[in-house]
């Protein structure tokens, strides 16, 4: 049954054009804010840089709130000056923590006036007026040093902060960009500070991130150097603003920079973990240079509350022509990142760094990106899930309870138009008839009809197949559908007989040969259609069909900030052991392809379980029905590899059916184009953690989950364990001098079986990886694995969450 009715009715309702379309903004420097007077007509120079940006085309501007006199007068208050400092230290040192004996007391007072009373003079700031900090998009110091090793640096940092955003409220600014971190030692503390910033509830904070971690690239030295250098200055110029690539950072030779990535992704995950994923902390993330070649090595930003992307122009490339492009995987992302409608910030347009174009192709370049992105012409297309979902991606929607509930008309009259679902459901029917002798007589039931168009769909089916003998059955419980189902008999006349009643008790004057339902859920059997048809297979005759034949589960394990959020905010235990039907955006999924540490792991995508119709060797009472449920309990354990370090916020729940023969309906990611391309009844199932798991990379997740009844209810019970592999000290199984055998590729009859409706079609050997000896396997595993964490049972017994019989 289809779990976005919902949705649909408020999509109707809501439905208006919606253009995913990202903010493009250009960066003014501090030097360009105070080096010329404005001309008329605008008042200040920020004004004029403003409406001088705006002529370009840019929608934004961004700019930092403050000047270089602000930069100096706090150096001289706070550090120590640098023909004092111990050169073998080569650090920075606060006056406050400075031990030196000619220590400057006048200077100490004034600092201490400062920190009782902070402010800024006039010319330590960019703008003054409303007017002109309006749609600015401001960055804050980023020479303030929120992680220094130094306590007092970091206390005056903090001091400087909140003076700054105290500054930039006053303005009416609400969103402020923050220095970078640098420190990995003390990214705990920058966390601290920011999670204190943001208790001021009016203002959002951006964490700037260059996608890999300096402080691992270069640990040491990004602080001791720059301070070796100037050693009465403050921290270094964030990169951001070197925009002829002089101050690039070298990752180490034999680290990957993927390695690199990771360490920055850890960094914000940490930030973003202190601060109690509080939905006003978002992303700032920096693309200059270096950056990773490998394809989707920064795909896992998509799922992360990126609000803003530096782009500095010497992350562009020259085309053949000369003109500025982006290398193919910093394209993808953005294209990518398109539909979270970023604020794009473009840096050194005018510093003339690509032969040709001019300060323009870089604008225009972006624009062409948004413009062919995939992800956005599918939202401006009508029939695509995209459009169909617009505005209501990543929003959770609980699922409904068919068999419990009457739906309402408006409630079938939006998922009727679901084109995909009918015509497979058309073609399936068409192919079953095809199979029965021309002159038989056969006899059809739809179990579940609402309002009619599975029983349309027959008809026609009927009519393809140029059969004249065929008597088609409408059974329905919802008694207001029963009513439209009435009225289209009128058309139908007696070649259709209606039934009102529940499927699993109600009788039909005949047995059918094909029994058509479509009772499923995001999941497969979540919305109870195993237990209805139970019911139903009492109308089917020995030899019969029934459409589906089969239906299976899916699960993958998932990292999305913004889901988790979401889940959390009701702040009760019941919401996050609840399944949610959404419309995944801002997702990542954790698993990849391949052995992993025990050589068990699986696809990206597994298969939990599976539902058949009819049931081989049923126990039936007298009824015919079955004595107990216990028949459709299930239970699956999965094991992922997870390649790059995540938190495993929850797992996405899909499902495959087999209508007939390879006809079929599938949401599973990587197969539902192949099976049914564009069909919108369903969206993924998602099941929430209550606590985030860190999960580092090259570990492997073992998923848990069960699916449990007992006479009134269904649910399911969730579970994971994360483990790290150790290399076991003596070889672990005794094949007599024999290496312990490769993995091997080949097809496994157990795990990752590719899915019966793409055989012809099916994907690269991605489903099959285990190893050839099972015994040989099972040591190895036992041996090599770490378990390294868990999550608590989620909706142990059906406590929160279950569905009613
Ligand atoms: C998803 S709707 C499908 C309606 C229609 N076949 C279609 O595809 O548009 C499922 C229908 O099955 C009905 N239904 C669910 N459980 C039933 C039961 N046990 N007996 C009879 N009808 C049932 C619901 O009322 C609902 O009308």
């Amino acid at each position: 049954m289809d779990d976005v009715y919902w949705f649909l009715t408020r999509a109707v309702m809501s439905a208006g054009v919606w253009t995913p379309s990202a903010s493009i903004s250009t960066f003014i420097s501090s030097s360009a804010l105070t080096k010329s007077e404005p001309s008329e007509p605008h008042g200040t120079v920020a004004l004029e840089l403003i409406a001088d940006s705006q002529s370009k085309g840019y929608d934004n501007v961004c700019m930092p709130l403050t000047t270089e006199a602000w930069r100096k007068r706090w150096i001289k208050m706070c550090l120590v000056p640098s023909d004092t400092v111990d050169t073998e230290m080569l650090r920075r040192k606060s006056r406050r923590e400075s031990k030196v004996l000619n220590r400057d007391l006048s200077v100490e007072n004034v600092a201490e006036s400062w920190r009782e009373n902070p402010c800024f003079e006039r010319d330590e700031v960019t703008m003054t007026g409303l007017d002109e900090a309006e749609n600015v998009t401001v960055i804050i110091s980023e020479w303030l040093e929120l992680d220094a090793e130094d306590d007092g640096i970091r206390y005056d940092a903090e001091i400087a902060l909140q003076q700054e955003l105290a500054y930039a409220s006053y303005l009416n600014i609400q969103r402020a960009i923050l220095p970078a971190p640098r420190n990995r030692d003390r990214i705990a503390s920058y966390a601290r500070t920011v999670r204190a910033c943001l208790q001021n509830p009016f203002m959002s904070l951006a964490v700037r991130l260059p996608v890999y971690d300096t402080g691992a690239v270069d640990a040491v030295s990004s602080l001791s150097s720059s301070s070796s250098s100037s050693l009465s200055s403050a921290p270094s110029t964030p990169r951001l603003l070197v925009s002829n690539g002089a101050s690039r950072l070298t990752p180490s030779p034999g680290r990957p920079l993927e390695a690199y990535i990771d360490a920055a992704w850890e960094t914000w995950d940490l930030i973003r973990s202190i601060c109690d994923y509080n939905n006003r902390l978002t992303l700032a993330l920096d693309l200059t240079p270096p950056l990773p070649n490998s394809p989707g090595v920064l795909g896992k930003w998509t799922a992360e509350a990126v609000r803003y992307i530096f782009l500095p122009a010497s992350t562009f490339i020259a085309n053949a022509k000369g003109y500025p492009v982006l290398p193919k995987p910093t394209q993808n992302f953005i294209r990518d990142s398109m539909t979270h409608r970023p604020n794009i910030i473009i840096s050194g347009a005018s510093s003339g760094l690509h032969m040709r174009g001019g300060e323009e192709a870089y604008l225009q370049y972006i624009k062409h990106l948004e413009r062919t992105s995939s992800a956005v012409q599918a939202a401006g297309t009508i029939g695509t899930v995209e459009n169909f979902a617009q505005g209501y991606q990543d929003y959770l929607q609980a699922p409904l309870q068919p068999l419990m509930d009457n739906l309402q008309s408006i409630t079938y009259q939006t998922f009727e138009q679901d084109p995909v679902k009918y015509r497979k459901y058309e073609e399936a029917i068409y192919r079953a008839l095809a199979e029965w002798p021309k002159q038989d007589k056969i006899a059809i039931c739809i179990a579940g009809a609402g309002r009619g168009p599975l029983v349309a769909r027959s008809l026609s089916a009927i009519e393809r197949a140029e059969r004249e003998n065929v008597h088609v059955y409408a059974v329905e419980k919802n008694p207001n559908a029963f009513v439209t189902l009435q009225n289209r008999k009128r058309e139908w006349k007696d070649r259709v007989q209606l039934l009102f009643g529940d499927m699993r008790v109600i009788q039909l004057p005949e047995k059918v040969d094909i029994l058509v339902s479509e009772l499923l859920g995001s999941f497969g059997d979540n919305e109870l259609s195993p237990e209805c048809l139970d019911g139903a297979m009492r109308f089917l005759k020995p030899q019969g069909i029934s459409i589906p034949s089969s239906y299976t589960a899916h699960l993958a394990p998932l990292s999305s900030s913004k889901l988790y959020d979401e889940a959390r905010a009701v702040k009760d235990q019941k919401s996050l052991e609840t399944p949610y039907v959404v419309m995944f955006q801002a997702v990542n999924l954790l698993s990849g392809d391949g052995p992993g540490l025990s050589g068990l792991c699986g696809p990206q995508v597994q298969e939990c379980w599976e539902f058949e119709h009819p049931r081989r060797n049923p126990v039936l009472n007298p009824e015919g029905l079955p004595p107990t449920n216990s028949h459709n309990t299930r239970s699956a354990k999965l094991r992922f590899c997870i390649p790059h370090a995540g938190v495993l916020h929850g797992l996405a729940g899909y499902f495959e059916a087999v209508l007939y023969g390879n006809i079929g309906l599938s949401i599973h990611p990587h197969r539902k184009d192949q099976i049914s391309k564009d069909m919108l009844s369903w969206f993924p199932l998602f099941f929430p953690f209550k606590e985030a798991l860190y999960l580092p990379s090259n570990s492997e997740l073992q998923v848990s989950i069960w699916r449990l009844t007992n006479e009134r209810q269904v649910w399911y019970e969730w579970h994971a364990e994360s483990f790290l592999g150790s290399l076991p000290s003596t070889p672990s199984t005794a094949t007599s001098g024999s290496q312990p055998r490769p993995l091997s590729f080949t097809g496994s009859p157990t795990i990752g079986v590719p899915s019966p409706l793409i055989d012809a079609v099916d994907l690269a050997p991605r489903s099959s990886i285990t190893f050839r000896d099972l015994p040989e396997r099972t040591a190895l595993t036992a041996a090599t694995l770490v378990k390294i964490g868990h999550t608590s049972l989620h909706n142990a017994s059906g406590r929160s969450s279950w569905i009613g019989l």
